[in-house]
């Protein structure tokens, strides 16, 4: 046996090479492991493994990028639209760093990923993390049971007999509206000619105006004044919204602490250091914007507490969504129930209720006159059912839109041909048979929004044509929950549903009874922004004259 010395000057000579040299094999070691996973995740799995590469589709595309260049410079849904005619109802389509996606269309596996297995189909992080940035952490990114009894909480405030008490709220905005149009034309030199507006800008602050006072009995007033904080700051907000910007949030967001990085002070207070970076700069914007928005969420809110911290048996209490739900916590911490929403989920509300329920309307709204601009026939009959209407009562009720057949039906098909919201995503959360093939958990599957409103399976040859009378005979194929799909079906379905389509109506039969609307120029073509909203790029110019 050699003598300790010798035995420690071996292992000090030893641990001495190996600190020399395990640096080096850790940071090679590091690098086979990494290009191992790229080589896997971008060549391997995608062309060789996946068990989904007997799904038909487009081809791959390049390694890195997959199909994503002609989804982010195609318009919203319409690629995806050209593959499902292409290879059938069951499409799969690589995108940026071999991330699969599935898309599908008949309506027993739509039925399955949101209805009947919705807990077991989330909608994915990169998803949940863009909402609730820009509309709170609230309903639209909870998942499972939280979900299940927030939903529960809020049902009764979008119950319709409280939409119905709702409605005479919107005629204040849409009469300012109005006035504002009317003055807008009467300023040109020849009225007669009417003058061209972007009505994309005033269907924003209408909308807005109306949400503020329905949701939370606020009066914005953004219709009469240019600089209102809100609606500038949701402006710069929804500017920032195109497939480029969606992409990179998308990137930051999968860095691991994102949520609580960009949720913070230190973020906010140092966003001038992201605005030097051509790549963080739309972050920049998005944090003040957000900080302005949340800011004045916190005064509505705080408002509304204080309000309804007494109003427990109060009749006359105040009918909006908000005061409901304040008082209905109340009323739940007064007997101690299961489930009451704290503070910070209140306050994720209010972002919800604005960022889910103004851009929208707005968008469907601004999509509508530009479909009407261009079928004058279907506008006149619009306005010749309308007019009669107007004549006698300028604040038509809830029962007296809902039931009118053209007003339904143009509503009803724009909502259908250009969805505000053109597609979704859910995730696998379990690996699963979908239509006989083994879909791994974590794919990503498509929801075709756009593509199954004009699937030629179930709406006919005539599917991508505006025909507002379709929807007083429906095709045999139509399901009710599940060929329509605008928004969407199953537990996650839009909870403002019928709160959007009644203020659209009133919005639009307002406006048809008072005005007429054209293109504004020859050849004018629609420009819908491929995000994750779809609304007019060009904030749709059209021509508005009087009608007298
Ligand atoms: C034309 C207008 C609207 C359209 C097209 C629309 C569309 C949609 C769609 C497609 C979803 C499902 C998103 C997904 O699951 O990924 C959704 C969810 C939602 N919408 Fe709407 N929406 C509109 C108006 C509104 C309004 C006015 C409000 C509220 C004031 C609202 C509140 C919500 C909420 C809270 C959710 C989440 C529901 C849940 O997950 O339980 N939306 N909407």
């Amino acid at each position: 046996m050699p003598p300790p010395s010798v035995l420690s000057d071996f292992s000090a000579t030893v641990g001495e090479s190996l600190l020399h040299v395990r640096p080096i094999y850790i940071v090679a070691g590091l690098c086979a492991w990494i290009s191992w996973r790229i080589l896997y995740r971008l060549v391997l799995w995608p062309r060789f493994l996946s068990p989904l590469r007997i799904v038909p589709g487009p081809p791959l595309g390049g390694i890195i990028a997959g199909q994503f260049p002609a989804i982010i410079q195609g318009e919203a849904g319409i690629p995806q639209r050209e593959w499902v005619k292409q290879h059938g109802s069951a499409v799969r389509v690589v995108g940026p760093l071999g991330i699969e996606r599935l898309i599908y269309t008949k309506a027993d596996t739509l039925h399955k990923i949101l209805v009947s297995e919705w807990m077991e189909h989330p909608r994915p992080g990169f998803l949940r993390e863009i909402l609730g940035f820009v509309a709170g952490y609230g309903l639209l990114t909870v998942t499972g049971t939280e979900h299940k009894q927030m939903r529960k909480a809020m049902n009764p405030a979008f119950s319709i007999p409280n939409l119905m008490a709702q409605t005479d709220m919107y005629y204040d905005p849409i009469h300012n509206l109005v006035r504002i149009l009317n003055e807008q034309i009467d300023g040109e030199t020849e009225p007669s000619k009417g003058k061209v507006i972007h009505m994309y800008e005033w269907m924003s602050k209408v909308t807005l105006d109306i949400i503020c006072e329905t949701a939370f009995g606020y009066r914005t007033d953004s219709l009469n004044n240019p600089h209102n904080a809100l609606s500038e700051a949701y402006e710069d907000l929804l500017n920032l919204q195109s497939g480029k910007n969606i992409a990179e949030f998308i990137l930051l967001a999968s860095i691991p602490g994102f949520k609580r990085f960009i949720n913070s002070d230190w973020a906010y207070n140092h966003r001038h250091w992201f605005a030097k970076s051509s790549l963080l700069a739309p972050m920049s914007i998005a944090l003040d914007a957000m900080h302005r928005i949340k800011k004045i969420s916190a005064e509505m809110l705080a408002e509304k507490t204080k309000d309804n911290a007494v109003a427990l048996s109060d009749t006359e209490a105040k009918r909006d969504i908000m005061s409901l739900l304040v008082r209905a916590r109340n009323a739940d911490l007064a007997i101690k129930s299961g489930y009451t929403m704290t503070d910070q989920q209140m306050m994720d509300q209010v972002l919800t209720f604005l960022g889910a329920g103004h851009e929208t309307t707005a968008s469907g709204l601004a999509w509508t006159l530009w479909l009407l601009a261009n079928n004058k026939g279907h506008q006149d009959e619009l306005r010749k059912e309308l007019k009669p209407i107007f004549e006698n009562n300028p604040r038509p009720e809830y029962r007296t839109l809902k039931d009118l057949t053209w007003l339904d039906g143009v509503v009803m098909e724009s909502l259908r041909l250009l969805p505000p919201v053109p597609m979704t995503f859910r995730q696998a959360g379990k690996t699963d048979y979908i239509e006989g093939v083994l879909v791994p958990k974590g794919t990503m599957l498509y929801i075709p929004i756009r593509v199954v409103n004009t699937w030629k399976e179930i709406w006919g040859e005539d599917a991508e044509e505006f025909r507002p009378l379709r929807w007083q005979s429906l095709p045999k194929a139509y399901t009710p929950t599940l060929s329509f799909l605008s928004f969407i079906a199953g537990p996650h379905a839009c909870i403002g549903k019928t709160m959007a389509v009644m203020e659209m109506k009133a919005v639009l039969a307002a406006l048809i009874a008072n005005f007429e609307f054209e293109p504004a120029y020859e050849g004018q073509v629609a420009q819908p922004t491929a995000a994750v909203t779809m609304k007019p790029a060009d904030h749709m110019p059209l021509r508005v004259k009087r009608f007298l």
